[in-house]
């Protein structure tokens, strides 16, 4: 039987202090918090360390996409960092994705595990208007592009991908049940999807087989973050 999915709690902030104020408060109550760009370009490496030291498992959430050379070096760094999962695009193609599997080789530490590397899809913000070079296209459009680049990451020896919970079904059916499912632009039914496009429950997501449900502002905006992160939980266990 297939297990929960983890609740990964997006630390989106300016400040490092910020960040490990609420970490502080999750410790115990979710295993995984996620550090993007604007908290990385704020609080750099150290900051990967502390979590760790929380106890935190950490996804270095930095979405590389550039020249085959320039990702291996950048995974390499990021491996070296101790980071649990990092992010790449699919769109940066075979070379690209290759490169970034033999970086985290040659960052690896004897006897560290290795950080899982996911690509992502297509971006959660995006809806069918947003395909410049597919003006008519669909939802069902969507959906398809992602499994092509859901295949083809598999394909290519990484470990998963980045979807929306729209997708995970479908994805999950075409890659199997080994293939790791991240997805972001999760909201409770009545939650403001901000600048979110293709949002889903986390009960659905769940239920399709997401492994890693991950939750921004209605968490670290919310007046009592952590009990937003219950209340998140309280619908996939
Ligand atoms: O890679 C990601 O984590 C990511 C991919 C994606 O397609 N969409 C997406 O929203 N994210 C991230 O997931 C988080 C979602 O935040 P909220 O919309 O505030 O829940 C943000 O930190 C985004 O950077």
């Amino acid at each position: 039987m297939k297990t929960s999915p983890a609740l990964v709690v997006a630390l989106d902030f300016p400040e490092t202090a910020q960040a490990l104020s609420l970490a502080s408060r999750l410790q115990g109550v979710v295993p995984w918090v996620k550090v993007g760009l604007e908290l990385y370009l704020s609080a750099g490496r150290e900051l990967i360390a502390r979590l760790k030291d929380m106890g935190f498992k950490v996804f270095l959430d930095l979405k590389f996409m550039d020249i085959p050379n320039t990702v291996q070096a950048a995974t390499a760094q990021a491996t070296r960092m101790g980071a649990d999962m990092l992010t790449i695009h699919a769109l940066g193609g075979r070379a690209m994705c290759e490169a970034a599997a033999a970086g985290r080789d040659q960052g690896l530490a004897p006897g560290q595990t290795p950080p899982s590397i996911l690509a992502v899809t297509l971006l959660t913000s995006l809806g069918p208007k947003d395909l410049a070079w597919n003006p008519g296209a669909t939802d069902e459009d969507l959906r398809d592009l992602t499994v092509h680049l859901a295949r083809s990451s598999q394909n290519w020896k990484l470990d998963g991908v980045v979807c929306s919970g729209r997708e995970v079904r479908v994805i999950r059916q075409a890659c199997g049940a080994y293939f790791q499912l991240l997805t972001p632009g999760i909201r409770l039914p009545d939650a403001d999807s901000g600048d979110q496009s293709r949002v889903c429950t986390p009960a659905q997501a769940a239920l399709d087989g997401s492994d890693y449900l991950v939750v921004g502002r209605p968490i670290t905006r919310s007046d009592n973050p952590v009990q937003a992160a219950r209340d998140y939980l309280k619908t996939i266990t």
